[in-house]
């Protein structure tokens, strides 16, 4: 999968998460709690609110003297206007809200005018108390000292302008108007005319009823335009209206819920046909990748067999190569180059151990005979059959080496005496000796042999090179001595003592 893919499928999974957490927050069901208290507590509310209605009630026709139990109801409308205020992120629209400021205002106008009325009622509900019995005792009054001080006319005058004022007064406080307090005016007048003929008792308690009277003129008209204020505040309906609001709007709020449930279900089924899309296709990858692997797996042990066989034919050819480089080619044995190597080690050891390295250079004597008489062939067959028959009677830790054309050499290690290497050139003259048939032809060889050796550390450190030049140099002497024998370099050395100059066998 490319980089860029990649990132546009996870993109695409964080939008289809983040579409599904949206539609399960918003098929999160509404708080079934809530909106049980919200109708508790608007039902509460109307009950108060009629409580209260009755109460103004009982104080206007003056049943109930506690103006207490007025505002005694206050506290928990607050409370409840409070939570249903707090209740109305429930909702949504603005009808709800709306129908909550409504109710809210009506309820503060409506707090508002009950404290006024319960001013005006007090004085009012004193007055229509007062007046009655104020009346009866003033006319016992009259009918007593005080109207037999006064003219008889105007002690009646006043008798019945009180019992007018009474009548006038209560029909007043029932149904106020105009006319009805014109009247009451009128009466007070002349109230207040017939007073003068009276002792000062009687005026100050006629002062005392006038008062009265003035303040239901004043107060009774009052309280009822406070009474029509509180009707029209109309907090019943406003409770009702809120109500129906909450109502509609938890309805509304239900259906919402329930069309995002069904796109949260419609959703789901896509989701889901998405994940078996991407399961079969996660399913078909891992087969492939299966056929895939078993097929790498097969190539890879086809590889493996291969590059064994590779390997082994590179060490076969490598060993080959070894031998070609190690050896001579016609007779297989060891060649010039490895033959040095050979005699390197051999001195570094000898060096050591004080031992003693013999080096025998031989040369074939009449070979050239053999060549030019039964031809290459031949030749061949008696290099191979010399080195045979030498190699035969060598130890194991020895070494004969080919240095080319007729040209040998022997390197022996551990060589206790001189004796010791003279019987291995005379084994070797006679093995070389006894070759007289090749390929059916009579032949007629021997060797001439040089030998020269280095003992211990000193001897060692004179070096391959020296020690082959020496043994080649005895081999001259030999040849010029007459060939088929073999001779000791004047530097060759023994354990013993060191070899007399120049000794022809
Ligand atoms: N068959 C054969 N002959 C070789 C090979 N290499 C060299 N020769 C021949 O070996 C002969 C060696 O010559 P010489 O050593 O002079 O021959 P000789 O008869 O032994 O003479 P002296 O060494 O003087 O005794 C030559 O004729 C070379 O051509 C080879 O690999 N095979």
């Amino acid at each position: 999968m490319t980089p860029r893919r990649r990132t546009a499928v996870i993109v695409l999974l964080i939008l289809l998460v983040l579409v599904l957490g949206f539609l399960f927050n918003r098929t999160t069901a509404v708080d079934l709690d809530a909106q049980n208290r919200v109708t508790l507590n608007l039902r509460e509310l109307a009950k108060l609110d009629a409580g209260w209605n009755v109460n103004i009630l009982r104080a206007r026709i003056g049943l109930d003297n506690d103006y207490q139990a007025l505002a005694r109801p206050l506290p928990r409308i607050h409370q409840l206007t409070d939570s249903l205020r707090d209740s109305l992120g429930m909702t949504r629209g603005p009808t709800a809200t709306q129908a909550y400021q409504q109710l809210s205002a009506a309820l503060s106008e409506k707090e508002r005018l009950v404290e006024q009325f319960k001013a005006g009622n007090a004085v009012l509900r004193e007055a229509l108390v007062y007046m009655p019995p104020a009346i009866t005792d003033l006319k016992t009054e009259l009918n007593g000292i005080e109207g037999a001080l006064v003219p008889a006319r105007t002690v009646l005058a006043l008798d019945s302008a009180l019992n007018a004022l009474l009548t006038d007064i209560l029909r007043f406080n029932l149904s106020p108007d105009v006319a009805q307090a014109n009247r009451i005016e009128t009466t007070l007048g002349t109230i207040l005319i017939q007073k003068s003929a009276f002792s000062p008792a009687v005026g100050e308690r006629i002062d005392q009823l006038i008062g009265r009277a003035r303040a239901v003129l004043r107060y009774r008209p009052l309280e009822n335009a406070i009474e029509i204020a509180i009707g029209r505040t109309a907090t019943t309906e406003a409770i009702e209206r809120l109500s129906r609001a909450y109502d509609k709007a938890f309805d509304d709020v239900q259906a919402q819920k329930q069309r995002y449930r069904t796109w949260l279900f419609a959703y789901s089924g896509l989701l889901l046909l998405l994940l078996i899309g991407a399961a079969r296709r996660l399913v078909r990858t891992y087969r492939l990748l299966g056929v895939a692997n078993k097929r790498l797996q097969a190539s890879n042990e086809t590889l493996e067999v291969r590059v064994a066989e590779r390997t082994a034919e590179l060490e076969a050819q490598s060993a080959k190569l070894e031998q070609l480089a190690h050896h001579d080619g016609l007779t297989g044995l060891v060649n010039y180059g490895y033959l040095t190597r050979l005699l390197e080690h051999a001195l570094v050891r000898a060096s050591r151990r004080g031992s003693t390295v013999v080096v025998m250079f031989f040369d074939l004597d009449g070979f050239k005979a053999v060549n030019d008489t039964y031809g290459h062939g031949t030749g061949d067959l008696v290099l191979k059959e010399v080195a045979r028959r030498v190699q035969d009677k060598l130890r194991k830790e020895d070494s004969l080496a080919r240095l080319g054309g007729d040209e040998f050499v022997i390197l022996l290690e551990e060589v206790v005496s001189r004796e010791g290497a003279m019987r291995v050139a005379q084994l070797t003259l006679d093995q070389i000796c006894g070759i007289t048939e090749a390929a059916g032809h009579a032949v007629n060889i021997s060797a001439s042999i040089g030998i020269s050796s280095a003992h211990g550390r000193a001897g060692a450190a004179r070096g391959a090179a020296a020690l082959l030049a020496e043994a080649d140099q005895a081999m001259y002497r030999t040849k010029q001595a007459g060939k088929a024998g073999f001779s000791f370099s004047p530097q060759a050395q023994w354990a013993a003592a060191p070899e007399p100059a120049n000794t022809l066998q």
